[in-house]
């Protein structure tokens, strides 16, 4: 077990992460720390919802000098949602320091940017294309950068942002610290890894399985045109505290919340279309709670971290097991249990199977829900809701109404037309009308993830215990890291030279989502 006091942090750092309820480190914090304070380079793997966040943050805020009046470090990250998200943890974790951090990225107004950057923070966190922007209009510079993290380094590359994120480490002094961090290093991680970081040090808390253990995962095998009524009864089934729904396209995410909302469930959508306004008002209304499911493009696959998220729903199968390991990744966090559920049509099983052998989990298969199993737990989530609500006795002016109806109707016919408006099943006679997805084509064989990167502390990590919390399951007991450091060459050069296509990958225009 290894406790934040360990590092020999500042105090106020520890009272920072003592605010924040972190009692224990995380095995990626407790090896990553120290390496961190030491300057050294390194690429940084663990599983989804462990605390990588932390993990850059927590040395960066100890290594910087309060006074310093200019930007010594830069946090790079695939949206803006997670250079948002990533700021507010920098925030709280150095709010007794007094560091100053900002997010920039595309969507805001950049004159207010450029107004809060003269108030000289000394960490940026941004999307890379809104950061170029400013350092041409030198309006960020980066001569005293001494610290590069590249939070999601795959997946910026897989959008595009491999030139973009060349032509920004250009400008920063090469006598710096760089870092990445991701749940999975593709190969060509490798390519960004031997261009921009010096003699990495390699930590992988990867244990055998890559995505997280706190995760039951389930599939439906069903038809595209079957999906809606299976979302809809799945929802009803298992009554998710909140939920992430995934689909593939833009379009879908609009047609599908739309629907969602129609027949009743408070639902809305995220994708790169909104204006920068519609996204942070989505979010906020997820983070609150007062819309209980996200449908979203693979926008939100990444990093985002929302408490109470207890499921998440792959509406369409995701184009690669990166992507499904994110998407899941959503939930299951920080010691949680969630679970994960992937719709997948007759023609895509197989993609299906790839996706569980390259992740080495099991998706169990279960039937679709029937119509009683959705009746059933639409009622019982709105029994305990007006039982919480008799136990309340706060609904004296609802009383005059309803010994009028007793007079004239049917005790129990009242209560069951009250049910009926309550669950939503009056909304279920609106008619909903999808455009249908083309089926997932299935991929080139890949082998399973491996342990790509290793770590280099000689087998010597006994970071088994993690939080205090209810992780569980040998993945995060010392097994899951032993030996980490075996076969590392041959394993690495194996991954990394796997698949020609690597060089087409960074050609890739960039996903849209
Ligand atoms: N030591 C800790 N003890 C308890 N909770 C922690 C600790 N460290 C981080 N957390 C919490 O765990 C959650 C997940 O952390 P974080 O978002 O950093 O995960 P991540 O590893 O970056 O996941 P992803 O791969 O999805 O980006 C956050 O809510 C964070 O506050
Ligand atoms: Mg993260």
């Amino acid at each position: 077990m290894t406790t934040f006091n360990d590092f020999k942090l500042e105090r106020s750092v520890i009272q920072a992460i003592q605010d924040l309820g972190f009692e224990e480190a995380t095995p990626i914090q407790s090896q990553t720390i120290p390496e961190a304070l030491s300057g050294t380079d390194l690429i940084g793997q663990a599983q989804t919802g462990t605390g990588k966040t932390a993990a850059f943050s927590i040395p960066l805020i100890q290594k910087i000098e309060k006074e310093e009046q200019k930007i010594v470090s830069l946090i790079m990250a695939p949206t803006r949602e997670l250079a948002i998200q990533v700021a507010e943890e920098i925030n709280k974790l150095s709010k007794f320091k007094g560091i100053r951090s900002l997010p920039i990225y595309g969507g805001q107004d950049i004159v207010k940017q450029i107004r809060a950057l003269k108030k000289k923070p000394q960490i940026i966190i941004g999307t890379p294309g809104r950061l170029l922007d400013h350092i041409r209009r030198k309006t960020i510079k980066l001569n005293d950068v001494h610290t590069v993290i590249l939070d999601e380094a795959d997946e910026m590359l897989d959008m595009g942002f491999m030139d973009d994120i060349q032509s920004i480490l250009k400008l920063v002094p090469e006598e710096r610290q760089t870092m990445l961090f991701s749940a999975t290093m593709p190969p060509n991680i490798k390519k960004l890894a031997q261009q921009f970081l010096t003699d990495p040090k390699h930590i992988s808390v990867a244990p055998k399985k890559v995505s997280s253990p706190n995760i039951s995962q389930y599939y439906i095998e069903l038809h595209e045109r079957q999906k809606f009524e299976a979302l809809g009864r799945l929802l009803d089934m298992e009554s998710p505290d909140l939920a992430i729904v995934f689909g593939r396209t833009k379009r879908r995410v609009d047609e599908l919340s739309e629907a969602l909302k129609k027949r009743g469930y408070p639902a809305d959508g995220l994708h790169g279309d909104l204006t920068q306004n519609q996204r942070d008002q989505v979010m906020r209304k997820f983070r609150d709670g007062s819309i209980d499911v996200l449908v979203a493009t693979d926008v939100a696959a990444r990093g985002l971290d929302v408490s109470g998220v207890s499921h998440v729903i792959n509406f369409d199968l995701p184009q690669d097991p990166e992507s499904y390991v994110h998407r899941i990744g959503r939930t299951g966090r920080a010691g949680k249990e969630g679970s994960a559920w992937t719709f997948v049509t007759p023609r895509e099983t197989d993609h299906l199977h790839f996706i569980e052998k390259v992740t080495r989990h099991k998706i169990f298969k279960k039937p679709l829900p029937s119509f009683s199993e959705a009746l059933e737990g639409k009622q019982k989530i709105m029994a305990e809701r007006l039982l919480n609500v008799i136990q309340s006795k706060e609904f004296t002016q609802y009383k005059g109404i309803s010994i009028q109806l007793l007079e004239e109707y049917d005790s129990v016919d009242i209560l069951a037309a009250a049910f009926k408006l309550l669950t939503g099943d009056d909304k279920q006679e609106v008619r909903i009308q999808l455009t249908p997805e083309e089926p997932i084509r299935g991929k080139k064989k890949r082998q399973p993830f491996r342990r790509r990167v290793t770590s280099s502390n000689n087998g010597s990590s006994k970071s088994g215990g993690g939080y205090k919390s209810n992780y569980k399951g040998n993945s995060y007991k010392g097994s899951g890291y032993k030996g980490s450091n075996s076969n590392s060459k041959s394993s690495r050069t194996n991954r990394f030279n796997e698949g020609k296509g690597e060089k087409k990958q960074y050609q890739k225009a960039g996903r849209h989502i």
